[in-house]
């Protein structure tokens, strides 16, 4: 029998996060009953998994695949508007359902084409990179970019179900893996210190896709943030610690144009957070030592440079956390004391981003 793991996200929108190994086999328990039609929006690698299950929901419901261009080239107003065209030309109605199958790009699109559908059709979230399960896939933040920034136009749109079937990272290349981890580290660093020991304990073992620990990490990331997002789904407050690293991350993936990995861009952006934590409050210094030691061992990048300050400063400031023209920040008071951080002056910042800066 399969081991499965149960991780409820209760609040506003209530839905449950599996996670196990051949889950996907049995997707037809988690979609709703009286869908007649399943769009499954994939990313190109997953091209014979969306056929799979095609096959596999046949004679259930009808199947749509619909391709979309891989990684942040899914997340533009003209792919939704290609998933919109299929859904009308199908008589798509409210009644049927999306399943976002790929990677936080794809689900993130996913999500969005299924919050704006008819005004919101349900959406079963099949992540495939580990960012996905442990991030992008719960929580039901959906949206995509515009020229301006990342993830300007969107919505809270929670799934009905998310499974996290790890057979699926069979084929994710090791630096993907690396990547998703980023957002492990950051779940570490905000709420969950055991994950950070077994970080250094062995990273090897740690990101080895068939070890426990691996497992264990994954579940342990997912519960801080069906925590956070539990008690704040629409983020009025406590869920902005799951920004950490990002105000940065994102301005750097503005300025890299989206073709830098999102977890190597706040992987960046937590070395910022963490001397900017150091600067404004009381975080050790060893704290931040140990901020660049761990992302270094998981071979992601922990500097940026130094000239490209004012033209991250600039995108900072359309940042979603911004209040009336003021940048704000998440930093940590220690590990896993997480906390906003109001009226930063300019020279605080560079100052935190000179350490950044290479
Ligand atoms: N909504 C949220 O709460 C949230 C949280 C974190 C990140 N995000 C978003 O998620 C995105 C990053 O997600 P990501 O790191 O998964 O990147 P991604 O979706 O771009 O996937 C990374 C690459 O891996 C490929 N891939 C995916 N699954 C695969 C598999 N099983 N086998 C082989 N290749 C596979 C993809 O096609 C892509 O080339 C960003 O847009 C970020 O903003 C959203
Ligand atoms: O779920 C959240 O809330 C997060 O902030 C998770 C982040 O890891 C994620 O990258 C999210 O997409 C960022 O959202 P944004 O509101 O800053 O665009
Ligand atoms: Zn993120």
């Amino acid at each position: 029998m399969t081991d499965i793991t149960v991780i409820p996200v209760t609040g506003a929108s209530s839905y449950d996060v599996r996670v196990g190994r051949g889950l996907v086999a049995d997707l037809a328990a988690v979609l709703p009953p009286a869908a007649a039609k399943v769009l499954v929006i994939h990313a190109p690698p997953l091209a014979a998994q969306a056929e799979a299950l095609r096959e596999q929901l046949a004679g259930r419901v009808e199947v749509l695949l619909a391709e979309v261009p891989d990684a942040e080239g899914a997340k533009r107003i003209e792919v939704a508007a290609f998933c919109w065209q299929i859904m009308g030309q199908t008589d798509f109605t409210r009644t049927d359902a999306v399943v976002g199958l790929g990677g936080g790009a794809t689900t993130d699109l996913a999500g969005f084409v299924a919050a704006t559908w008819l005004r919101g059709v349900a959406v079963v979230q099949v992540p495939t990179t580990v960012l996905g399960m442990v991030d992008a896939a719960v929580g039901g933040k959906t949206g995509i970019n515009t020229a301006e920034g990342k993830n300007l136009v969107g919505a809270f749109w929670a799934p009905s179900a998310v499974i996290v079937d790890l057979d699926l990272l069979a084929e994710l290349p090791q630096n993907e893996i690396l990547a998703g981890f980023a957002e492990v580290v950051k779940c570490g660093f905000i709420a969950d210190p055991v994950i950070l020991e077994l970080l250094e304990a062995d990273v090897s073992v740690a990101t080895d896709r068939e070890s426990p620990i691996f497992r264990e990490l994954i579940e342990r990331s997912i519960r801080v943030k069906a925590a956070v997002v539990s008690d704040d789904f629409t983020e009025q407050g406590q869920r902005e610690i799951l920004n950490y690293g990002h105000t940065l991350g994102h301005a750097i993936e503005h300025a890299e144009r989206y073709r830098w990995r999102h977890g190597a861009a706040i992987a960046i952006g937590m070395v910022f957070a963490a001397e900017l934590s150091h600067l404004a409050g009381s975080l050790p210094a060893e704290q931040v030592d140990r901020t660049r030691r761990i992302l270094a061992s998981l071979t992601l990048p922990t500097g940026y440079p130094l000239g490209r300050w004012k033209t991250l400063l600039a995108t900072m400031q359309r940042d979603k956390k911004t209040r009336a023209g003021m940048l704000r920040f998440i930093v940590l008071d220690d590990v896993a004391r997480p906390r906003v951080l109001n009226g930063t002056d300019e020279s605080m910042l560079f100052a935190a981003y000179q350490e950044v800066g290479e």
